[in-house]
């Protein structure tokens, strides 16, 4: 009998018990057990995990049969103590904890190095055994042991080439049979080679979604594969399929939200172009139709449209590349109804209106306009072919292949009327777009010696003018001058060629910028829910991927520091929390290492020495310059492991994810951000038209975007510190959330279907810790209950009386007098840890009463 079966079916027994309680004989005497030991914990008791698995082995003693042959094996994932540190208490996001024991003071590649990669579990000793062997070139291939000689083996590959390797460097493989396991946890041996064959085998047929314990991990099919739709959901919420999917990503985190009042929150990360925003719809798609038929549901399906019309451009990762950070709170009333959504947006990348590297677009709805646009819509904002404007022609990338920008245009007006955006502001918004591409046409002549310009007449300047609603005079001054008070008198000094450039494509940005944010308030306004009748939220955050391109700016760096931040919040989560209950509450437990960020988040975020605040530093001095901000990052940062310094202005930095070589030139602009008052004054009076205008102003009024900074407000203002400011709260909001976690993988760089690349996929699983997630999974305590509450609610069945016993007592007489194995729980100081989920536990006709809790909180819940 397996341990599982044993344990359904004594708690069958228990649940039998329960339902005949009220037959069972008055005069029934409880079984007392002696009572547990002081601090409430039972002897010592290593669950054993199935198979030949061995929690705490140095050396393992596992055993496993292939064939006929029996093998020994070494298990050495365990027994490493390696807990991460926590963040920096004085500037973290999270409320502080109690320190943990020390990151151990490693070389830095022995951190970045997957921890189970070499060790995977076993050294086979016998031969014709099945091996994973690593070859020359890192890649692993299946094969024979034909024979053992003192540390090495000689194997026959299956490519039919004879290899003489290190033992070190095979590992066990799992029966075929287990190929397509729908859960990592349930391979018998965890190794790098083994997770990625049987994700690669899943992805072969479709089955895009694979769990790793309470992980998704969803890869990429690039192309449709049947796996949606309305009866598949519908399936999926009347727990009719339990295949992994994200339908039952965001099914758990509803039942979640509706048994325990608590918000959750579902968060999707990846690199770029790994699947995240379609993973979100799909997501957002199950929710809304969970939540039943509120008349909003496609207003907030159709908003993903509009955002990513206006946030999302084409870069060289990902045709559909989001280039802001979205958190969407989907809101459901008491009964479970949805009922509302707000969205919230982070740092839009908004140099990319102005210049990009080639190949890549910039927003989509730019060249949806040009496309698309109605003759009398064309005629009112003068609109020419996307080839006649500067700003999307540079970048010799015009159009997507299999993508019609007109389509795309009606599209998006038809998606527009559903969010009830008004003619209106549709048209104001139009306006706008047609006003940015315009001054990307506006030139500029030189007139003096010293490169000092005015701005040519022309039809770029008369129509941005006109667009923006201001006179051409004033817009050609505010573009080549720039007005400067000197005590009562104010100065005004002509601008050089450069100058004149950057504040015209400043003022473009800025059009922009105001334009994007003005949408999503627009937006807010009309998903809002009258009288907020919601006290239950689900959050679905998908923000942008890490990136590492041929060259790397400000940009890159926010996105990344974004990353990283995510990680760490994953990590905490997946790892640090759930080890600290453990041994919190006193269990038997061996810490399962992982590989911890928080090196690098201080790299980013320590004060006064970390790159954030040296940047904002840096920034405020007005003499400073890209070269003397990266001196300064070498005489500070050198001595962070996550740091290099690199020639020409670059500098690298390792991240989770990898290592990313960074080109400083821009940073300091970049990070002050500053606009000129004569333009914000421009744009603030500008009949753009009524509430645009006023909006602009308020902005203009409320964050004060005047020149002349003291180095205090930039501190407040930088875009760097404003960004790391919207992490941190992000991080509090997601830290009052239940956290589920998706992690996407790109199978390739080609976005192509069918094509699974090892070494790229293997990376990204290495990345995001799927392996220790899996192993933490296998040997942990998913499912607890608190002993008062499992004394309250199984008590009866052995106590007359149970005010009369303490808990502790109780529940433990309960366990035992049901002969629950001891290698199926521990008891802690306050609860009891449970390694089997009540599924395990309870028959079907019961799981109308109980709930499956697949989180961390309690291992049974009540209706
Ligand atoms: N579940 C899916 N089914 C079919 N195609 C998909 C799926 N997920 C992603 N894709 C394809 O992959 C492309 C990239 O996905 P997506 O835009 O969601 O990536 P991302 O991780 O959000 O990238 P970024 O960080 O650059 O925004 C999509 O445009 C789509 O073509």
């Amino acid at each position: 009998m397996t341990p599982a079966s044993a344990v359904r079916s004594s708690l069958e027994e228990m649940l039998d018990s329960l339902r005949r309680r009220d037959e069972r004989p008055k005069d029934e005497p409880p079984a007392l057990p002696p009572r547990p030991t002081s601090r409430g914990r039972l002897p010592s008791q290593r669950r054993s995990l199935p198979v030949d698995f061995k929690v705490g082995a140095k050396e393992g003693e596992g055993r496993a049969v292939d064939g006929d042959e029996e093998v020994v094996l070494t298990s050495r994932f365990f027994g490493n103590k390696r807990i991460a540190r926590m963040p920096q208490p004085e500037d973290s996001p999270y409320v502080k904890m109690p320190k943990l024991e020390k990151y151990k003071d490693e070389p830095l590649d022995e951190k970045f190095r997957w921890v189970g990669a070499a060790a995977g579990g076993s050294v086979p000793k016998k031969k014709k055994l099945r091996v994973w062997c690593r070859l020359p070139n890192t890649d692993w291939e299946l094969g024979n042991i034909h024979s053992i000689k003192g540390e090495d083996t000689v194997v026959l590959l299956s490519n039919g080439n004879v290899l003489r390797v290190s033992t070190k460097n095979l590992l066990p493989v799992n029966p075929d049979i287990l190929d397509d396991v729908d859960d990592l946890i349930k391979l018998s041996y965890l190794n790098e080679p083994s997770v990625l064959r049987t994700v690669k085998c899943r992805y072969s047929r479709d089955m895009v979604y694979t769990k790793a314990g309470n992980v998704l991990v969803a890869i990429n099919p690039f192309k449709e594969v049947p796996l949606y739709g309305s009866d598949l959901a519908a399936a999926y919420r009347e727990k009719k399929d339990n295949r992994p999917h994200v339908y039952a990503i965001a099914d758990s985190a509803y039942n979640a939200m509706m048994r325990d009042g608590a918000n959750q929150s579902i968060i999707i990360s990846g690199e770029s172009g790994a699947g995240k925003t379609e993973t979100a719809k799909i997501t957002m798609q199950y929710l809304v139709t969970l939540g039943g038929r509120s008349g909003i549901e496609n207003k907030v399906i159709q908003t993903n449209f509009i955002l990513e019309a206006f946030g999302n451009a084409k870069t060289s990762r990902n045709d559909n590349s989001s280039r802001f950070g979205k958190l969407t709170e989907m809101q459901f009333n008491d009964g479970g109804k949805f009922c509302g959504a707000r969205i919230q947006t982070f740092l839009l990348e908004k140099t990319r209106v102005v210049q990009r590297e080639t190949g890549e677009r910039s927003y989509h709805v730019f060249y949806q306009l040009c496309a698309g646009a109605s003759h009398i819509l064309k005629e009112k904002l003068n609109l020419k072919a996307a080839d006649e404007y500067e700003y999307l022609k540079q970048s010799d990338c015009l159009r997507i292949s299999c993508v019609d920008d007109a389509q795309r245009f009606h599209m998006l007006m038809e998606a527009l009327n559903i969010a009830h955006i008004s003619k209106e502001d549709q048209e104001n918004a139009f306006t706008m777009l047609a006003a940015v591409l315009w001054l990307g046409n506006i030139e500029f002549q030189v007139i003096d010696a010293e490169n000092h310009v005015e701005v040519v007449s022309s039809e770029g300047v008369t129509s941005a003018a006109k667009l923006m609603g201001c006179e051409v005079s004033e817009l050609m001054l505010a573009l080549s001058t720039r007005k400067f008070h000197a005590g009562k008198d104010s100065i005004i000094e002509k601008l050089t060629l450069s100058q004149a450039i950057d504040t015209r494509n400043a003022l473009a940005m800025s059009v922009y910028v105001f334009l994007f944010d003005w949408l999503i308030q627009k937006i807010n306004k009309s998903l809002e829910v009258g009288e907020r009748q919601t006290c239950r939220s689900i959050t679905i955050l998908d923000i942008y991927g890490f990136e590492s391109f041929h060259r790397n700016g400000f940009e890159q760096i926010c996105i990344n520091y974004a990353n990283e931040r995510l990680q760490q919040h994953f990590n905490r989560h997946m790892f640090k929390l759930e080890q600290e209950e453990y041994v919190q509450d006193g269990i038997d437990w061996t810490t399962v290492e992982f590989i911890d960020n928080s090196e690098c988040l201080d790299l980013f975020e320590k004060r006064p020495l970390g790159l954030l605040s040296l940047l904002d530093e840096e920034s405020s001095f007005p003499e400073a310059t890209d070269l003397t901000f990266i001196n300064k990052l070498k005489q500070h940062l050198d001595g962070n492991p996550c740091f290099k310094g690199e020639g020409r202005g670059a500098f690298r930095v390792r991240h989770y994810a990898g290592e990313v070589l960074y080109d400083t030139s821009g940073f300091l602009e970049k990070n002050r951000d500053l606009l000129h008052s004569d333009y914000v004054k421009l744009l603030a009076h500008c009949q753009l038209s009524g509430l645009f205008a006023s909006y602009i102003l308020d902005r203009s009024q409320d964050t004060n975007l005047i020149r002349q900074f003291t180095s205090a407000d930039l501190l407040d203002r930088s875009v760097g510190s404003k960004f790391k400011g919207q992490l941190f709260k992000l991080m509090q909001c997601l830290e009052s959330t239940t956290p589920h976690f998706i992690r996407c993988i790109k199978p390739n760089n080609n976005q192509l279907p069918g094509m699974f690349e090892n070494e790229h996929v293997l990376q990204q699983l290495r990345c995001c810790g799927v392996l220790e997630i899996v192993k933490i999974s296998k040997a942990g305590y998913p499912f607890r209950i608190a002993h008062q509450r499992f004394a309250e609610r199984y008590g009866f069945l052995i106590f007359e009386n149970v005010a009369s016993e303490d808990p502790l007592s109780i529940a433990v007489a309960v366990l035992q007098k049901f002969n629950v194995l001891p290698e199926m729980y521990q008891v802690g100081y306050t609860q009891l840890f449970f390694s089997h989920s009540t599924d395990f536990c309870i028959g079907e006709h019961q799981k109308s009463h109980y709930t499956r809790d697949s989180s961390h909180s309690e291992i049974l819940s009540w209706s």
